[in-house]
């Protein structure tokens, strides 16, 4: 132990017992007032400095801390509202050099999308010719099973029997094509009350009956499945093994068991080669099934319109349908492969994006959990793993809100526009989002459009959209004011609440930056500083 025996300020000389160090640095002990005075100024220019280097350092510090702080996103939705799609807006605009190495990867889930397209179109010729309705387990679509006899019977020819022989193996091609994405690429078809107010199990308000507990079980996460897993199957090993994490680049969340890491791929390009050469081979007839206007009167008759279904790929058959074909960004946006499990990706960016991660840029961690077990359940265990967002993003599906109260009438399920609402409620009420920021996207808009175009009455769907103008603005103001209210009314403190419409698979044609999608542009929304109340901003959408 050191021990001081004289005043070191004094001229006089300094005895330190045993502190080597400060025998070293002591001040000599004949200096003259003179030297003490320049040796005491030497020491202040070196404190100086040294401050000078810990607040450089602290502040660099600061920084850091500000730069790595993480704006989190999570996606909320129904099944089929958007929230992958949303997310691969995000990549491609942000994470491009992971987007192109994940493209290709896509080329088996579009080669699905259109063979089951085509056998869609083909179980209905074949319904229609043997005179019986197909029960559709599409929620979307408007009356499916209408009885196509009350009209005359069509007139088929030997043509059509022909192509419904040719296009048999197709059902072959779409089961092999299944079995190799995994569950992912099969889809959920109902929706019921449990599914439109997911968050109320999750949150241990339930009793543990053994209702509850099957809940839970279902709630449970597996973060090795879904689309990404489906995905991983197919990357090349090049882009497998290539390491993320650098600016723009997207990773992995959860690291440890990410699919794309350890899914086999050998042969699968070959495989899917194959898959493209039968395709290629049936060109010709799935142009003509598709072009043939007694088929289009067929679906005509039954109401179908697969243009509005996810993954609708027929009027691009004769690009697809080829051993070299390659997915496009259009391609892979559109392009419908469920999520199960919970999907984040991490986008690290050096700057900020118009305000939304501050000027030295940051993370912002998007997180998509698949929104459909058994029927339609929201898995938000994942937030007992995960900190509640800073804001989460709702996505309400517009287009697909009109036909279902005819389907609910029909089938006694709650679907479309009631689970929309008990959705909404639901999302709101959840204590774990009620400090975080509320963004609506009132989605597919582009469907809503269309329909109206077509003279799809909101009332007939809405009994509360009553007498008014059943025009595009009339109708989304309208649903914006309906959303606006629920939040308002369910959440337990108020908040800032933004709604924006959108259509996250159109491309903005008068972009000033080709090639990006209008989400984009809404980007500049999120900027909005948390706290300041800006209802119903102006929407940038062009449709
Ligand atoms: N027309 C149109 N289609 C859209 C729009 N947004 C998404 N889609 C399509 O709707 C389908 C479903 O979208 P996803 O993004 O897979 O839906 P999701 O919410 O992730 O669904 P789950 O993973 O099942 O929860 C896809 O084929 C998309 O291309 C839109 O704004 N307009
Ligand atoms: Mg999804």
């Amino acid at each position: 132990m050191a021990c001081c025996v004289s005043d070191p300020s004094s001229s006089g000389a300094l005895v330190l017992d045993d502190d080597p160090l400060a025998a070293i640095t002591a001040p000599p002990h004949d200096e003259t007032p003179e030297q003490r005075q320049i040796r005491e100024a030497a020491e202040a220019e070196a404190k100086r400095i040294s401050d000078e280097i810990d607040e450089r350092l602290r502040r660099e510090r600061e920084n850091d801390k500000k730069k790595k702080r993480p704006v989190k996103l999570l996606l909320l939705g129904q099944s089929e509202s958007g929230k992958t799609a949303t997310l691969k807006n995000f990549q491609l605009t942000y994470a491009r050099r992971e987007w192109a190495e994940e493209r290709a990867a896509w080329r088996p889930v579009i080669f699905l999308n259109l063979v089951r397209n085509v056998n869609l179109v083909v179980e209905h010729l074949t319904a229609e010719m043997s005179d019986y309705p197909v029960v559709n387990h599409d929620d979307s679509q408007e009356d499916l099973s209408r009885a196509a006899r009350t009209l005359p019977r069509l007139k088929f020819r030997d043509e059509h029997r022909q192509l419904r022989t040719n296009l048999v193996k197709l059902n072959e091609l779409q089961l092999d094509l299944e079995r190799r994405l995994g569950s992912a690429s099969l889809e959920m078809w109902s929706t019921t009350e449990t599914s439109a107010a997911p968050f109320q199990d999750v949150e241990g308000t339930h009793s543990s009956s053994s209702r509850s507990k099957n809940r839970i079980n279902e709630f449970s996460i597996n973060s090795s499945n879904g689309w990404k897993t489906a995905l991983g199957k197919f990357k090349s090993s090049k882009s497998r093994g290539q390491a993320s994490g650098s600016k723009g680049d997207v990773t992995e969340g959860d690291g440890g068991d990410s699919p794309v890491a350890t899914s086999p791929t050998s042969g699968s390009r070959e495989w899917e080669d194959d898959i493209g050469e039968t395709l290629g081979s049936l060109k010709e007839d799935i142009k003509t099934l598709w072009e043939d206007s007694t088929v289009q009167e067929v679906l005509a008759r039954r109401k179908i319109r697969l243009e509005d279904m996810p993954g609708f790929f027929l009027n691009d058959s004769e690009r697809i349908a080829s051993r070299t074909y390659q997915p496009t960004d259009e391609d892979v946006v559109k392009a419908r492969l469920r999520t199960l499990g919970v999907q984040e990706y991490k986008f690290i960016f050096d700057h900020g994006i118009d305000g939304l991660l501050g000027k030295n840029g940051g993370y912002m961690t998007l997180v998509e959990p698949g929104a459909v077990e058994r029927h339609g359940i929201l898995t938000l265990t994942m937030s007992r793993i995960y900190a509640p967002p800073d804001r989460y993003v709702v996505l309400g599906p517009l287009g697909q809100y009109l036909p279902s109260m005819r389907s609910l009438q029909k089938t006694g399920k709650l679907t479309g526009w009631k689970t929309v609402i008990c959705y909404g409620a639901s999302v709101c009420q959840c204590k774990l989002l009620v400090k975080a920021q509320l963004i609506l996207f009132l989605n597919k808009c582009d469907l809503l459009r269309a329909k109206l175009q077509r003279g799809n009455r909101i009332r007939d769907s809405i009994p509360s959209y009553s007498d008014r103008r059943n025009d595009f603005d009339n109708a989304t103001s309208y649903f914006k004011q309906h959303f606006k209210e629920i939040a308002r009314r369910n959440s337990p403190m108020q908040r800032p609440f933004y709604v924006h419409l959108t259509a996250v698979i159109v491309r903005v044609s008068s972009s000033s930056r080709p090639g990006s999608y209008n989400l984009e542009d809404l980007l500049f929304y999120f900027s909005v500083v948390p706290g300041t109340r800006h209802t119903f901003l102006p929407t940038t959408l062009s449709l």
